[in-house]
């Protein structure tokens, strides 16, 4: 080979290199896991195939969003369980385009499709037709009647003794419980019910430091960090600063900072903080310049404190939940070609 030709493989090869290493998370931010949503099988294969190189340690697919925009004009979301042939066939073009574990976020009904019944025939389906093994369940029905997205966080009552029953009635499958879910006491207490997971949605964004503070030692049973807020953002500030404009003009300051708009939530200077950063937004080009111009709002014994002693939750929110469970599923096999 030519000394030239050579040196434009290597070339090649260390550009290819950085280009995987670019797109790569870092090992701290594993596991981590994307979402996808859709209707059209060749765009989720699509979808799929550019998210390899970022190695997600799981693809998830979209079947809960209630937004008029998704399952509404967009035939996709929760409109989704209403077809569970289509997500069976959804999630084997997913699980072929990846070599990460595929899942499904979903609620438990939609409008009048709410029978303990109906659920678990689309459970039934999809991990029948696909390779899904891991559903995470949002306990509440969706209301496609017109109500906002946030309105279907709360006006469907929370049904966790669906969420048991899914439990009970497919053991091979892996459940992970969500929806109202606040604290780490009661991410305890679905664990100690039986739950495989739990996810937490708003507690985690409106109050981080008091709902996540505690996971390591409380969840997980490793020491505390000991960390302090302003020693926590001095990390988040290394990190911030290494991926502000990653992909071109994204992510900005703003699209940073936003996870942890509530980082001092309830805490004297909040109000004043978030002012400052809504001024900083507009000019702010660093995570370090936004945090030196807007921390100036937060007295030092918050910034300088770590972790209270959580707040206690509600211990026995699934005390009586196995004594209320639906009746077991009969399944309706005829339905079904079971994937092979
Ligand atoms: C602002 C906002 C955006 C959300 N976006 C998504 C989304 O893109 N995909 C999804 O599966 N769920 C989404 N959810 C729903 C949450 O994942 C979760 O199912 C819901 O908030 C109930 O859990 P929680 O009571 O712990 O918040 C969103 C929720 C909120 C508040």
């Amino acid at each position: 080979m030519h000394g030239s030709t050579q040196r434009c493989l290597q070339l090649k090869q260390l550009f290819t290199r950085r280009i995987i290493l670019f797109l790569e998370y870092s090992p701290e931010q594993h596991p981590i896991v994307l979402q996808i949503g859709g209707n059209n099988l060749e765009n989720l294969a699509k979808a799929t195939k550019l998210a390899n190189p970022y190695h997600y340690d799981e693809i998830n697919f979209n079947c809960g969003c209630p937004s008029p925009k998704v399952a509404g004009h967009g035939c996709f979301g929760v409109r989704l369980m209403l077809d569970p042939k289509f997500v069976g066939e959804a999630m084997s073009v997913i699980a072929a385009n990846t070599d990460a574990p595929v899942s499904v976020k979903c609620r438990i009904g939609v409008d009048n499709h709410d029978s303990y019944n109906e659920l678990c025939d689309f459970i039934y389906k999809v991990s029948s037709l696909s390779p899904t093994r891991h559903f995470i369940i949002h306990s509440r029905k969706a209301l496609l009647n017109g109500i906002s997205p946030a309105e279907n966080r709360s006006i469907p009552p929370l049904k966790y003794e669906y969420f048991y029953g899914l439990q009970r009635d497919f053991p091979d499958l892996r459940f992970t419980i969500n929806g109202g879910i606040t604290c780490v006491d009661e991410a305890n207490a679905a664990l100690r019910a039986g739950a495989h997971g739990v996810m937490i949605g708003r507690a985690a964004y409106n109050n981080p430091w008091h709902t996540l503070g505690h996971v390591d030692s409380a969840i997980y049973g490793s020491p505390s960090s000991g960390l302090t807020r302003r020693q926590i953002l001095e990390k988040y500030q290394v990190y911030g600063d290494s991926v502000l404009g990653k992909y071109g003009p994204r992510p900005r300051v703003r699209d940073v900072v936003m996870p942890l708009i509530n980082f001092f939530h309830s805490e004297p200077g909040n109000s004043l903080w978030k002012r400052k950063a809504d001024a900083a937004f507009q000019h702010c080009t660093t995570i370090k310049s936004f945090l030196e111009e807007t921390l100036v709002a937060i007295p030092d014994r918050v910034l300088d404190s770590s972790v209270a002693k959580a707040a206690a939750g509600r211990d026995d929110l699934f005390a009586d939940i196995h004594s209320m469970l639906p009746p077991p599923y009969n399944v309706r096999e005829q339905e079904v070609v079971l994937y092979a």
